[in-house]
């Protein structure tokens, strides 16, 4: 099968094909971004595979990074693009069923595309668009079907990952999981442990947020690996109302705090989950906050301070957890009440504490926290214009000097 008329993102990677075949090496592209060419969804990043040594892809180019030279990757740059250009390799020795130290350098195309997980992602494609199918892979696209390349068992051992690699994959191409590689997952659901977090957790995630999340979310518990993953595993009963849910999450954030709310982990639970799953300082405040609202939001209407202090980014996407979760909220109406707020942050008030000092004569000392809390909060209730002389006013009327 030959592709005609190659996006421009393969077009412009060809030359490097060219350079190498030029030198006397194979080269073809290889992996994610073949399949996702044949099934139309957009590409990420371009990877080749080639019969040349590392040191002879760095020969062939001017400029060119050493990304992951004892795994026999070279990344080349041309045209301010970048390729990740691979030898040839099998992986043997394997240590603890993670991905080994140590790769053999193999000459042929062939040998390099038995070792990959799974027959879609074991597709090549020549400079002019000629498709290498070995084992099947074009079927398993058109029939929507993720199945390990050769023995599922041998490709789960050489690489536990590739277990939740498969629940990805489901949940982000929509597709269906064949037999005998579920039935390898089942039985060696374990070999997850082994993986660490943060690889398990990005391919968590990549679930999380693709087309066919239940799809996906349904074989992760059912196939056991839900068992093998931190904290969560005890929470499979709560976990499986997820499957009911009809809405999608749109982002990191609201993933999380869905996870975190369907397990109803108290607040204080919050941090040390997405510490066990070693996410960000960023990811783990921005959830604390959707969370701490959406526990709010759940009572009552939020108070004007409230909308302020957690901004419209949180309020939104508290929104539509709620909405995840059945909840029917009023988005006009608090997105309006946001943005009639006179001030969105401290730095827009028309006072701060240096003018009560200078100009106000007060003394520096908790007081100016109090009366510039005081301060804001009428300004937040529309009770004060935000402008110094309404203020200096107010402070005055008010009998705010001790
Ligand atoms: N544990 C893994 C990881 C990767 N691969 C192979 O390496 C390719 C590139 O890996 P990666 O970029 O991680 O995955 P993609 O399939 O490209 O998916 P994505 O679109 O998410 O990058 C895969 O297609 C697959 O052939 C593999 O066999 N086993
Ligand atoms: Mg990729």
């Amino acid at each position: 099968m030959r592709v005609e008329n190659l996006p421009e993102l393969f077009e412009e990677a060809a030359p490097i094909l060219k350079a190498l075949q030029d030198n006397g090496f194979e080269a073809y592209f290889v992996g994610g971004s073949v399949r996702d060419l044949l099934i139309n969804r957009p590409i990420n990043d371009i990877d080749i595979a080639t019969s040349a040594y590392p040191e002879e892809i760095k020969q062939t180019f001017k400029k060119t990074v050493d990304t992951g030279i004892e795994h026999g990757t070279v990344t080349v740059i041309e045209n301010k693009q970048t390729y990740e250009v691979t030898t040839f390799r099998t992986e043997s020795d394997y240590q603890d069923f993670r991905r080994p130290d140590k790769v053999t350098f193999v000459k042929s195309l062939t040998e390099d595309l038995k070792r990959r997980d799974f027959t879609i992602n074991a597709l090549a494609m020549d400079a002019n668009g000629e498709i290498v199918d070995l084992f099947g892979g074009l079927d398993d696209l058109n029939h929507k079907v993720i199945k390990a390349v050769g023995n599922p068992s041998e490709r789960f051992h050489e690489d536990a990952l590739r277990m939740m690699r498969a629940v990805r994959f489901q949940s982000q191409l929509d597709f269906e999981i064949e037999q005998h590689t579920k039935e390898a997952i089942i039985e060696h659901h374990e070999l997850l442990s082994k993986i660490a977090v943060e690889r398990v957790r990005d391919e968590f995630l990549k679930l999380g947020l693709g087309q066919g999340f239940k799809k996906g979310f349904k074989s992760f518990i059912e196939f056991n690996l839900l068992k093998q993953v931190p904290i969560l595993y005890d929470y499979e009963s709560e976990l499986r109302r997820l499957l009911g849910i009809d809405f999608l999450p749109a982002n990191e954030v609201i993933f999380w705090s869905m996870i975190a709310v369907s397990c109803q982990l108290p607040l204080d639970k919050i941090r040390p989950f997405l510490v066990k799953w070693k996410n960000s300082n960023k990811i783990k405040e921005e959830v604390v906050a959707v969370v701490e609202l959406f526990d709010v939001m759940m009572i009552k209407e939020p108070t004007n301070r409230e909308l302020y202090q957690y901004g419209l980014t949180t309020l939104l996407q508290t929104i539509e957890l709620m909405r995840m979760f059945g909840e029917e909220v009023n988005a006009t109406l608090l997105v309006d009440r946001y943005n009639q707020l006179l001030i969105k942050s401290r730095d827009e008030l028309a006072i701060d504490g240096k003018i009560l000092i200078k100009d106000l004569g007060f003394r520096p000392g908790p007081a100016i926290g109090q009366i510039l809390y005081d301060v804001e909060e009428a300004i937040l209730n529309h009770e004060l214009e935000n402008n110094l002389k309404a203020i200096k006013n107010y402070i005055e009327v008010g009998d705010f000097h001790e």
